[in-house]
């Protein structure tokens, strides 16, 4: 039967990328998906805006809503604390299948959490089931419909602190209009565009940081 894209992005990931290694894991998912088939990553580019907000923020809890292969959850594990935790939730079992065995090759599965669910059902459900009190950071890349309905029940649960960062990707490629409106113009978040590029090409998109303000 034949493969699926993610299944022949772990195969290059355990084929190119060292054991508990998670740079080179980064590495070799970016020139699969370069050289041999794009895939929705965050990319390098994009990539390292998203590490620099991480190592400025320094967070023990972040929360990622959509997970795909766990690029960008390798990404941020590598760069978190020993204490910190990642909880990433991912709809689509197949792909929370595969981005375990990618979190598992990068030797990152003690820091992250992988939930199946849809995050309208599983973010009231935070405190209760993982013992969070609130996010350091959360880092948006799922439904882009879903980014400003989930912020504010990510408001309503209590999820979110003064100075909680909000990190949200492919705010202008697929686009998030309602979500940025929102961000931009509420008096309750600080925002900012980071411009940049759509993963592995060169039409724009970028990241919007939102620190909530209580
Ligand atoms: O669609 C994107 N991502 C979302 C995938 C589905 C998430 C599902 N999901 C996960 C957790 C979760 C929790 N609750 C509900 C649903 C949930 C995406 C698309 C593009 C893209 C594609 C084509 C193109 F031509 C240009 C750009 C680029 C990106 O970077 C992306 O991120
Ligand atoms: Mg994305």
């Amino acid at each position: 039967t034949q493969s699926t894209r993610p299944q022949r992005l772990l195969h290059a990931v355990q084929k190119n990328a060292t054991r508990g290694d998670p740079r080179s894991v980064v590495k070799a998912i970016d020139n699969f998906c370069r050289q041999k088939e794009w895939a929705m990553n965050v990319g390098d580019e994009k990539g390292c805006i998203l590490d620099s907000v991480v190592s400025e923020v320094n967070p023990v809890t972040v929360l990622e809503l959509g997970t795909y292969c766990g690029y960008s959850t390798v990404r941020i594990a590598s760069l978190l604390p020993p204490r910190a935790k990642i909880i990433t939730l991912e709809f689509n079992p197949d792909y929370a299948k595969i981005a375990r065995q990618v979190i598992a090759w990068a030797g990152l599965e003690d820091k992250i959490q992988v939930v199946e669910g849809p995050s309208g059902e599983w973010i009231p459900k935070m405190k209760e089931q993982f013992g969070v009190k609130t996010f350091d950071l959360v880092f948006l890349d799922h439904w882009k419909d879903r980014y400003l309905p989930d912020t504010k029940l990510l408001e309503d649960c209590g999820l979110l602190r003064k100075g909680s960062i909000l990190l949200a990707d492919n705010v202008i490629c697929p686009g998030t209009p309602d979500y940025l409106e929102y961000v931009r113009n509420s008096p309750r978040y600080k925002s900012q565009y980071f411009k940049s590029h759509l993963e592995y090409t060169k039409a724009e998109d970028g990241l919007e940081k939102s620190v909530f303000l209580g």
